[in-house]
């Protein structure tokens, strides 16, 4: 914003102020003291700001308060706007690595939860191997043990003896079956029972009615502890190892509990803890050092459990996939911040949110009656107002809008700001007139003649309102010229701004829709002059009196200019001889005096 700040300005009103206030107060014998004139000898502060930039009786308003005001108000706008750009970087920094942390963060956090997932899988697949396994096993033999109740034999008989031994011999898991009666074992498949052998205590039933009984041993053989079932007075002896005998990862643990928590059978040793805790909280886990599933049906629940280190190699691969497309996803994202960023930084930025806060007023130059001397009108001049309340002058922005379109918009604030400004003081006084600044893009559809209707529903008369359209908009024959036929046909007054500054010649200005030429300060300037460009503003005066349009001289700085034009017929003057452009309460003033 500095840059466009201090770049390309056509003008430079308050630098010049600074220095002809200056002057004009060393020559009176003032003193001027950081901006402010001190008056040692008592009189001359007024005649001095009047004398230097206005005619007498009718002094500039932004010189009249005898503070350099303007010129400091514009300088303070550069801390204001530097502060902005700087807060507007630092956000963007702070987004932009957000923008790529938090993608690459969500990354991290993606492989490693697809890990787990992906660990958990195998874990949950491994478990349903296990029950699958010992539901087989149980299942087989409760089928044996069913097939001897009721007992249709003598017990114990040989035919008993054999029935149980068939059994045996045909399910693969069954080690032994025995028989009891009163809670001793008479005989098992192996023969008669001469020990005294008790039932042991009951682990859990199944849904079946089967009881089961851990670490029971075998009277006949030496064993490891075995698993129980027992259905009516058999029971059979099953090795529990069966009952978790699956291809596993050798890290893992298994385990087959019962819904209570009793260990039926376990593999790699799991922390009986660890098991009971799944047990009563069946699904997937993780803990410091290991993932785990369980899974349950009625009767039983397995448990697998890996070590979490499984995890790193699988995180690995998950990473390599993952973290180039985080990397690419905030990659993305940063510039998107970047590209934000400088929008926001740039003057169409800027623009967009001016406007959508609407941020522009409107500021009015008087025109001048030459014969006369009398304020006739204003030329409406938009402002864009900082939050610190410094004004952004249009030379700056202006062109950018109407590159970008966004003038459309700003004429939009414009037309309704002179309608809130000076509706009123139009329908009360015909004679005064105000002229608002439209740009060729400004020329097209129905919206802004409708803005323009709006007017004059506040009781401004059509006649009263000067659209100043620059060269260029006439220049394409087409909807522009079709857009101020109408306007013209509605009764508004069109002039043609900056004359001679385009691409106009003095012969296609006859040609033109046309009811008023606002000759160039440009031409002005050289009015008196010996300049080569000296005979151009005669001409078009001529010119323009021939085409019996309405002549207004811009830029008009010296007595002697507007003696000039006055002598030449130029109807009226404007520019700092008489006023600068002034908010509208003091124009309100200035035209009534
Ligand atoms: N040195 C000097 N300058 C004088 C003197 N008298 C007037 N000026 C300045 O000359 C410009 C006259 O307006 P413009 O030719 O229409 O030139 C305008 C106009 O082309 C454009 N502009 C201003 N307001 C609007 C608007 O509402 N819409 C559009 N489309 N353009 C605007 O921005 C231009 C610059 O406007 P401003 O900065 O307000 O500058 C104004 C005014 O402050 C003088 O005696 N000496």
């Amino acid at each position: 914003m500095r840059r466009h700040l201090l770049a390309g300005r056509k003008h430079q009103p308050h630098e010049l102020d600074v220095v002809g206030l200056q002057e004009c107060a060393a020559f009176r014998g003032l003193h001027v003291q950081r901006g402010e004139i001190h008056d040692l000898t008592g009189c001359g502060v007024d005649e001095c700001h009047a004398g230097q930039y206005g005619k007498a009786g009718r002094r500039c308003p932004e010189a009249r308060s005898g503070r350099y005001s303007r010129v400091s108000h514009k300088a303070q706008s550069m801390p204001h706007q530097a502060r902005k750009r700087t807060q507007v970087i630092v956000v963007a920094v702070a987004l932009a690595v957000g923008a790529v942390a938090v993608p690459v963060a969500a990354m991290f956090y993606l492989a490693w939860a697809r890990a787990v997932r992906d660990e958990q899988e195998q874990l949950a697949e491994v478990a349903g191997r296990v029950m699958l396994r010992t539901r087989r096993t149980m299942d087989e033999t409760a089928q044996a043990l069913w097939a001897l109740e009721p007992l249709r034999t003598a017990p114990c008989s040989p035919e008993h003896i054999a029935q149980m031994q068939a059994a045996t011999l045909n399910t693969i898991s069954v080690q032994e079956m025995g028989f009891f009666e009163d809670d001793l074992l008479k005989c098992t498949s192996w023969g008669i029972t001469t020990q005294t052998v008790h039932q042991g205590p009951i682990d859990a039933i199944t849904k079946d009615g089967v009881k089961l009984s851990r670490d029971v041993l075998s009277v006949v053989r030496e064993s490891r502890p075995l698993l129980a079932m027992r259905y009516g007075n058999h029971n059979v002896l099953i090795d529990p190892a069966r009952l978790v005998d699956v291809v596993i990862d050798p890290a893992m643990q298994l385990a087959v509990a019962t819904h209570a928590g009793a260990l039926l059978a376990t593999r790699n040793a799991p922390d009986p803890a660890q098991v009971r805790h799944l047990v009563g909280h069946p699904g997937k886990d993780l803990d410091d050092s290991h993932v785990m599933v369980s899974t349950e049906d009625g009767d039983v629940v397995a448990v697998v459990l890996g070590p979490r280190s499984r995890i790193a190699d699988d995180l690995a691969r998950q990473q390599r996939v993952l973290l180039p497309i985080g990397v690419a996803m905030g990659g993305f994202m940063a510039a998107g911040v970047v590209w934000l960023s400088r929008r926001r930084l740039s003057l169409s930025g800027e623009l967009a949110i001016a406007i959508r806060n609407r941020e522009f007023c409107v500021h009015y130059q008087p025109l001048i009656e030459l014969r006369t001397g009398r304020c006739v009108g204003a030329e409406a001049l938009v402002r864009w107002q900082l939050a610190d309340g410094s004004y952004v002058k249009p030379d700056l922005f202006i062109p950018v809008a109407e590159e970008t379109g966004q003038i459309v918009q700003i004429t939009e604030q414009v037309i309704a700001a002179v309608g809130r400004d000076l509706g009123a003081a139009l329908a009360a006084d015909r004679t005064l007139h105000v002229a608002i600044n439209l740009s060729a893009r400004d020329l097209e559809g129905e919206r802004l003649l409708g803005l323009l209707d709006d007017l004059t529903r506040r009781g401004i008369e059509p006649r009263q309102v000067w659209l100043e359209v620059t060269e260029r908009g006439f220049v394409d024959d087409g909807a522009p010229r079709a857009w101020l036929d109408k306007a013209r046909a509605a009764g508004y007054v069109v002039a043609i701004d900056d004359f001679g500054t385009g691409y106009s010649s003095l012969s296609y200005l006859q040609k033109l829709p046309i009811d008023a030429l606002k000759i160039d300060k440009s031409f002005v300037d050289t009015v008196g002059l010996e300049t080569v460009t000296a005979c151009v503003a005669p001409h078009i005066i001529e010119l323009a009196k021939e085409l019996r349009f309405m002549i207004v001289a811009e830029g008009v700085e010296t007595q002697a200019q507007a003696d000039y034009l006055l002598a030449h017929g130029v109807h009226y003057a404007q520019g700092w001889l008489y006023a600068k452009a002034m908010p509208v309460e003091e124009f309100l003033v200035f035209a009534n005096t």
